[in-house]
């Protein structure tokens, strides 16, 4: 396994984890006087909340998103309305826009589940976000857990757990063509003299035709900085770090202890690297909360207050859209089983495979929950709170945080005005990011779209279109190779199949022979 890049301290990566609702991760606090959630359907919300992360230089905004209600927890949903629980609940992306227009350099990690969508569509919906963001933008591939988001979504039931990565496989497949192999970078000529706005020898069909899609056009949209968004996944179930092994860039997981959570990194890290990609491409986010203070004794305080306002039901409706476990029928003390649901699974192996030394209870989940959802609440001042993440980094071998909040803005307020500052003291955080697209600033690459790239190999290795690579303009190869062939034999050299900056390899070739570097015509 690679070994952790060698440089000290380790950086600390920063999301802020939020949603267009009330009651995201800390239900019941929408009652606390300080909280300003309600606003979620004001722009000024969002646009106030992105200039305030990129002053604490945080990578990006992570904005989750459900297409259902939870109403597992006794068999209803009046738990999950009556506190809150992310119903009601707006859509995520219409605000990214207004939130790029005032930040330079704050990236917007969206969560879409790709259960309820078509590749060829969403392709370009993250494309457009990504030429209006200037290539800030990451995609938590997420595939649902909510029953009741598939009744409303033509469905009668849930897809399968696993199915559902089945089906996520493909669809990644198809972005990856659609984003790497159908437009050259140069196919926009703009050539006013000749009248061509684009050289339609330039773009091409992928010619998908798979299980679950049949794609066989052109993509619509233009390339945009990063081409491929940020891919991150959220899931840790072996399913899904199976499948952040192969795509993520960055990974999101639940976590209560850095034991019990070094287990998953180190079983994700060596997944990445049996895929041929260096462990530590890949990043790992733990979701955490931290209330904080100037001193130890008013982070205390501040957090007994916060505490007080926390929503026991509110708790157990969340949970039972997580875990797909409703709550209510088990004594509040009887301790949790593991079994698989076709929600999150990690939800529920977290209170109980995870630890063998710890067995949860419902009462003591519903607790837990109470603020910051399935990750720990760290309080204390900001020394305090950078030491703890510091020892999570350290123990757990994870790269940063989504910081969820128990009121918002104060909670991200306090991190920034408070925390930031003693991270970078420590350098965790640097002073300025890297580069000018989300990929750099979270690679710390420092020149943007440069030669190597820490993008999943998955991506690389695009596979076959049309079963064979069309022929190369200047020097037909000998017989036509699948795409996902390393090299060609042709005339006797062989051409590398580089992979040129974030461009595939089944996409761009460089001729010993010719020396010419561009995307093969179509044959
Ligand atoms: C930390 C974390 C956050 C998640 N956030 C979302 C989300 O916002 N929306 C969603 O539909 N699914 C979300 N999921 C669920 C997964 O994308 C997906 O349903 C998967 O099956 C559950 O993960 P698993 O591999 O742990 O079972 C999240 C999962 C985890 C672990």
């Amino acid at each position: 396994m690679t070994s952790l890049p060698d440089h000290s301290p380790r950086r600390i990566h920063l999301n802020a984890f939020d949603m267009a609702c009330v009651g995201h991760q800390s239900p019941g606090l929408w009652r606390h006087p300080d909280d300003q959630a309600h606003r979620y359907t004001d722009l000024a919300y969002w646009t106030d909340l992105a200039r305030l992360l990129e002053r604490g230089g945080f990578d990006s905004l992570f904005i989750a998103d459900v297409l259902g209600v939870y109403d597992v927890y006794q068999g209803s949903r009046d738990a999950a309305v009556r506190q809150g629980a992310q119903i009601p609940l707006s859509d995520p992306l219409p605000a990214v826009s207004a939130m790029a227009a005032v930040t330079e350099r704050l990236g917007f990690g969206i969560t879409v589940s790709l259960t309820y969508e078509q590749p060829y569509k969403l392709a370009r919906t993250l494309t457009t976000l990504d030429h209006l963001t200037k290539g800030r933008i990451a995609w938590n591939v997420v595939t649902s857990y909510l029953e009741s988001a598939a009744r409303n979504l033509g469905l009668g039931e849930q897809v399968a757990h696993d199915d559902r990565y089945e089906v996520a496989e493909e669809f990644l497949e198809v972005c990856y063509k659609l984003w790497e192999y159908s437009w050259d970078d140069d196919a926009v000529v703009r050539d006013r003299e000749r009248g061509v706005y684009t050289d339609p020898a330039r773009i091409r069909d992928i010619a998908h035709k798979g299980r679950y899609f049949t794609v066989p056009g052109v993509f619509l949209s233009e390339p945009s900085r990063q081409r491929t968004p940020v891919i991150f996944q959220a899931g840790a179930s072996p399913r899904g770090r199976a499948f952040a092994a192969r795509h993520g860039e960055g990974v999101f997981i639940n976590a209560v202890n850095p034991r019990a959570t070094r287990r998953i990194v180190d079983d994700i890290r060596a997944k990445a690297a049996a895929e041929g990609r260096d462990p530590y491409s890949v990043k790992i986010f733990i979701l955490l909360t931290a209330i904080t203070a100037p001193t130890d004794e008013e982070a205390q305080a501040k957090y007994a207050d916060l505490i007080s306002y926390a929503s026991y039901e509110g708790a157990l409706a969340l949970y039972g859209g997580w875990s797909g476990l409703d709550l209510s029928g088990l004594a509040p003390d009887q301790p949790l089983e593991y079994t698989d649901t076709d929600a999150v699974r990690s939800a529920l192996a977290i209170f109980s495979t995870a630890d063998p030394s710890r067995r949860w209870t419902p009462d003591q989940v519903a607790r837990y929950l109470g603020i910051g959802g399935i990750g720990p609440v760290v309080v204390g001042s900001a020394a305090t709170v950078a030491d703890e993440l510091e020892g999570w980094v350290e123990e757990a071998d994870i790269d940063g945080f989504n910081l969820a909040y128990a009121t918002t803005p104060g909670t991200f307020t306090d991190f920034v005005d408070l925390v930031v500052p003693e991270l970078r003291t420590r350098g965790r955080v640097p002073d300025a990011h890297t580069g000018t697209t989300l990929r750099d600033a979270s690679t710390g690459r420092a020149t943007p779209g440069s030669a190597t790239t820490t993008r999943p190999l998955a991506i690389a290795n695009s596979p076959s279109v049309n079963g064979t690579r069309p022929a190369h303009s200047t020097c037909e190869p000998s017989v036509p190779l699948p795409l996902d062939s390393l090299f060609w034999e042709h005339s006797g050299s062989v051409i590398d199949v580089a992979a040129h900056g974030r461009r595939s390899m089944a996409v761009l070739i460089s001729c010993h022979c010719c020396g010419s570097s561009r995307a093969p015509a179509r044959s």
